[in-house]
């Protein structure tokens, strides 16, 4: 694939940092579309109510459906969930027919599964004080624009620190990770400011003809492959404001990376080791070492797992 760099004009056509789209307009915009939003959520009880209540309002007319992908919680997430008006679908309740991978990629996969929409919004399960506005944004340019199939959002990302809010340092894996590794692979993508970030939305029609990768993979694994198989302008982002999440050590990050790298050398063509991560942390004078996995292998298009279920239970027959 040949190296393309930056194209300025995108910034001007497909990047709106002060959108102006009003729910009312929004609605209008809609002309018989469908709109499903999808929270993946892994042991989130104490956050996930928070983020629906900023969402629910809008199902009198923007949104058509609120899910919450239970991503295999041992909290009590989906009865919080349920309580604040989300339709919850278990990872098996969205795909009977398969038995569940962990990770958020698998989360995401099946919330496309169980989902109706012709437009669907993943946001994350654990931000603080989202503005209610993200989801009409993420929409904007899908229900306004033509040939847009992916939206992602951007914000400033404050970064808390024990019980210090810092007022900028979050996407700590973006900056280090991401964006200097499609600076170096994809330049074009060096101008999508949140590559990472877990606010998006995206078609039905993309999303099921795409694999989505294991894990925290996922996002970088969705934005090369609609880059790769439909072009840069079918990607737009959108001003979100600000967003606030729970923020993991740094060990954790370190093990979000090896995915991410894993999926980001896949895409473009570089053979991984598919050696896990081992991390070496301070223990008295020494130190002890822990080891991650890292998974290689995607969940296939939705559009071609029913044939291939429906050719498995063909041979079961
Ligand atoms: O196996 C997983 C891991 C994460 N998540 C959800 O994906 C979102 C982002 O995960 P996390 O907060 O761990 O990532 P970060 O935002 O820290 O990068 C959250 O809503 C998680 O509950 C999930 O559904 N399944
Ligand atoms: O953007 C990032 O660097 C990471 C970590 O963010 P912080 O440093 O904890 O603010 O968070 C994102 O990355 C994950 C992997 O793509 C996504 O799943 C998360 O939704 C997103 O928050």
């Amino acid at each position: 694939m040949t190296i393309t760099p930056l194209r300025h004009d995108w910034m001007q056509t497909n990047s709106w940092t002060e959108p102006e789209w009003t729910v009312a307009e929004l609605v209008a915009a809609k002309r018989g579309r469908t709109v499903s939003v999808v929270l993946p959520a892994l042991n989130e009880e104490d956050s996930v109510a928070g983020v629906l209540d900023t969402i629910r309002p809008l199902t009198a007319g923007l949104v058509d459906e609120l899910i919450v992908l239970d991503s295999g919680s041992e909290d009590r997430t989906a009865d919080v969930a349920r309580a604040a008006g989300a339709t919850v679908f278990s990872r098996e309740e969205a795909l009977p027919d398969l038995d569940p991978l962990p990770g958020k990629g698998e989360a995401l996969w099946r919330g496309v599964a169980a989902s109706t929409g012709d437009i669907i919004v993943f946001i994350d399960s654990d931000l603080i004080e989202p503005d209610p506005m993200f989801v009409p944004r993420l929409l904007g340019p899908l229900l306004t624009s033509r040939g847009i199939h992916l939206v992602k959002g951007f914000y400033r990302r404050p970064l808390l620190d024990g019980g210090a809010e810092h007022f900028h340092g979050g996407g700590r894996v973006t900056e280090l990770v991401a964006r200097p590794m499609l600076t170096a692979l994809r330049p074009e993508l060096s101008a999508v400011f949140q590559p990472l970030g877990g606010e998006y939305a995206g078609t039905r029609e993309l999303l099921e003809s795409v694999p989505f990768a294991p894990g925290y993979g996922v996002e970088i694994g969705l934005l090369l492959d609609t880059y790769h198989q439909w072009g840069i302008d079918a990607i737009a982002q959108v001003n979100l404001g600000v967003r606030k999440h729970r923020n993991r050590p740094l060990t954790d990050l370190g093990f979000m990376s090896r995915q991410i790298l894993a999926t980001m050398l896949e895409r473009v063509g570089v053979t991984d080791s598919g050696v896990g991560l081992t991390q070496y942390l301070p223990a008295g004078e020494s130190f002890s070492s822990v080891t991650s996995t890292v998974a290689l292998q995607d969940r296939p298009p939705l559009v071609r797992l029913a044939h291939e279920l429906h050719d498995r239970g063909k041979m079961r027959a």
